[in-house]
């Protein structure tokens, strides 16, 4: 028995004048699966991600979620439908505590029908990530790996069904990494969809099953993250010797 994927990518393709960043990708993805999004800078990861959570329009192709079509739907009305990002560079709202970024977040996406109701979502889901301490601080004031925690509380708080997580982990110590990978994971283990976007080879082996390769726009492997590793074109084109080398050392 084939079962329905929760997001499905034909033949996604995105031309910026002369460059095809995205050239007809056809994917998809199944409920709580943790994947890696991986590929050398420029390979087209950002922009994939703009074009299924609405940043972007695409120029061919279609993206189905849920059983819906929602090719060029703008980023509000995905995340009504449960379809989310963080941004590579965290964006919260500087003059608003902690918490308020939160629960904004939480009314934004329909998750919470009140600011009140929001209030309580960003409360739970700053506790769940560590950082009930932090409500009423302003964003400047946090540490980057408080402001990353807090990019996942805003994702959390809005009812995610899938995630898109650009670098959360960029910038982080050991420690600080280890603490959001099992945060992640416990995310997905309720059935929530994540696709990380990384450069971090310890992440990727940490963290995911299955890895989807970009190389120039296009689909070069998508498989499970040990057959990925080892698959040759991969190495040449992405990981190269070392690449390869630490992905096996971060077993
Ligand atoms: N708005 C844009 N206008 C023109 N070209 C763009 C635009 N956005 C991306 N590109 C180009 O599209 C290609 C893919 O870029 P993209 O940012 O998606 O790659 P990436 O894999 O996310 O890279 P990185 O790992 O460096 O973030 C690059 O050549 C980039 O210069």
């Amino acid at each position: 028995m084939t079962t329905t994927p929760l997001l499905q990518l034909d033949g996604l393709t995105r031309r910026f004048g002369g460059l095809t960043a995205v050239n007809d990708v056809t994917l998809s993805f199944g409920e709580g699966e943790i994947v890696g999004l991986i590929g050398s800078n420029g390979a087209g990861k950002t922009t994939l991600v703009n074009l299924v959570t609405g940043h972007l329009k695409p120029s061919a192709g279609r993206v189905t979620f849920a059983g819906r079509d929602i090719t060029g739907s703008p980023p509000y009305r995905l995340a009504r439908l449960g379809l989310l990002r963080t941004f590579q560079v965290v964006q919260p709202f500087a003059q608003l505590p902690a918490r308020d970024n939160v629960a904004a977040a939480a009314l934004f996406s329909g998750a919470a029908p009140d600011m009140a109701s929001a209030r309580d979502a960003a409360e739970a889901a700053l506790l769940r990530l560590g950082i009930a301490h932090v409500a009423d601080k302003l964003p400047p004031h946090l540490t980057l790996a408080e402001r990353k925690r807090l990019e996942l509380a805003k994702s959390l708080a809005a009812k995610p069904k899938m995630l898109f997580l650009d670098e959360v982990n960029a910038g982080l110590n050991s420690a600080e990494i280890d603490a959001v990978l099992d945060m992640i994971r416990s995310i997905a283990a309720e059935g929530v969809t994540i696709v990380v976007i990384e450069h971090l080879m310890k992440v990727v082996r940490g963290l995911c099953t299955r890895l989807v390769v970009l190389h120039q726009g296009a689909l070069l492997a998508d498989g499970p993250t040990d057959a990925v590793a080892r698959d040759p074109a991969v190495i040449d084109a992405y990981l190269g010797a070392r690449g390869a080398a630490m992905l096996e050392a971060a077993r």
